[in-house]
């Protein structure tokens, strides 16, 4: 079992940030980034696709950002945040002026934050320089009970928090906050709750304060949080539960929590288109995609090229939420195509591309694209969130 003493006074402050897909990491973390507190930070943002566009976004120095992208730094690419951490510390000793005097991890919104931890706090020459100061986790108002429901890992992400950050209280009613709220204080009664509005929120009220302390000998937490849920009587752990197999009093930390969560049918995928698109057709087609498919549309973000557009727009859904769209005035990167990342559950790549081409190529007078989207035509209601404008 580890150990889990006082970090030595020198070593450097690891802050993870996670938080289930589109629940507004990435949001936070650019108004974070502006503020005193955190203008020494090196970033290392986890993306779970291919391809990343979130570093693209931030504002923030590209000698102090790095980007881990195609996998989880909860499994596939562990070794690599090893690595990196490594070559961070490096570089601070060899270069002191550089100033970097914290770290922010920012993970895929499907990473099980536990492995995470036990490669900051296992791995003896991690240790050496760093230590775990806070372990923050975003929930989406709007999505939070629905995912905390059907996600086992999103459990994962709550009961092992130290704080929690409520996002898109903007959108969603009082009693489903409300509701949420109580969910979220039976799951993790002992992390602050904070709120940030489009990530608006003070570095002071979620760092400092000393290191993470993790609850030792007690059952998983997120085993723990489960059984909060079902005594709600929301489905709990209950058989659907992969993640733990352990038993009450080991240390969460000190087994391999690489388990299936990644291959539960969620898959990622990203199309890159070179010529720019008309916006009223790319609107339809995701339209049209969010009504046939959305509830499988765990998450989509894009950069698209706009015809007579100097910069892109921006867009961002989530489940059953499509965010409104916005115009950046410029390019952030020297690459101007348009760049769709999707992480789906059964929703075919060759579907969703073959759709978009054909939609955005031509306006479609026949029903072929429906058919194509339509393989389990979801009769789910539309967008309850703002519409694309
Ligand atoms: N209305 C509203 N939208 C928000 C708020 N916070 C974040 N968003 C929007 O939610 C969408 C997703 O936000 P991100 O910050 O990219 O979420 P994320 O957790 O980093 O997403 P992934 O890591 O890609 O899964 C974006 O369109 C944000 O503008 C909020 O408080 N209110």
């Amino acid at each position: 079992m580890a150990e889990f003493t006082s970090p030595p006074a020198d070593t450097c402050p690891v802050t993870v940030l996670t938080g289930f897909l589109g629940s507004g990491k990435t949001t936070l973390l650019a108004q974070l980034l502006r503020q005193p507190a955190l203008a020494r930070t090196a970033v290392v943002i986890n993306e779970f696709g291919a391809v990343g566009l979130d570093h693209e976004l931030l504002d923030h120095s590209q000698d102090e950002l790095v980007l881990l992208s195609n996998g989880c730094v909860c499994c596939t690419v562990r070794g690599d945040l090893q690595a990196t951490l490594q070559r961070l510390q490096a570089r601070r000793a060899q270069d002191p002026a550089w100033g970097v005097d914290r770290v922010l991890i920012e993970t895929t919104g499907l990473a099980n934050p536990a492995p995470i931890l036990h490669t900051l706090m296992a791995d003896e020459g991690l240790r050496a320089h760093f230590h775990l100061e806070r372990l923050i986790t975003t929930v989406d108002a709007v999505n939070g009970a629905a995912t905390l429901a059907a996600h086992p890992v999103a459990l994962e992400q709550v009961a092992l928090a130290d704080r929690l950050v409520l996002t898109k209280t903007d959108l969603a009613d009082a009693p489903t906050q409300a509701a949420l709220r109580a969910t979220l204080r039976q799951l993790n009664p002992r992390a602050p709750l904070r709120v940030a509005r489009h990530g608006a929120l003070a570095a002071e009220l979620l760092l400092g304060d000393g290191p993470w302390q993790p609850r030792l000998n007690t059952p998983c937490a997120a085993c723990a949080a489960g059984d909060a849920l079902e005594a709600q009587g929301e489905p709990g752990r209950g058989g659907a539960h992969a993640v733990c197999t352990h038993g009450p009093g080991e240390d969460d930390a000190a087994h391999d929590h690489d388990h299936a969560v990644h291959d539960s049918g969620i898959q990622s995928f990203s199309l890159t288109l070179d010529e720019p698109l008309p916006w009223d057709r790319f609107q339809s087609w995701l339209d049209l995609l969010q009504r046939l498919r959305g509830p499988d549309l765990l998450r989509f973000k894009g950069l698209v090229a706009v015809q007579g557009q100097p910069g892109p727009v921006v867009v961002h859904g989530v489940q059953h939420l499509i965010h409104p769209p916005h115009t950046l005035p410029a390019w952030p990167g020297a690459d101007h195509r348009t760049r769709l990342v999707f992480i789906t559950r059964g929703v075919a790549r060759e579907d969703v591309e073959f759709t978009l081409r054909l939609l955005t190529r031509h306006r479609a007078r026949s029903a072929a694209p429906a058919e194509r989207l339509a393989i389990s035509d979801s009769s789910e209601p539309g967008p309850t969130g703002p519409q694309a404008s």
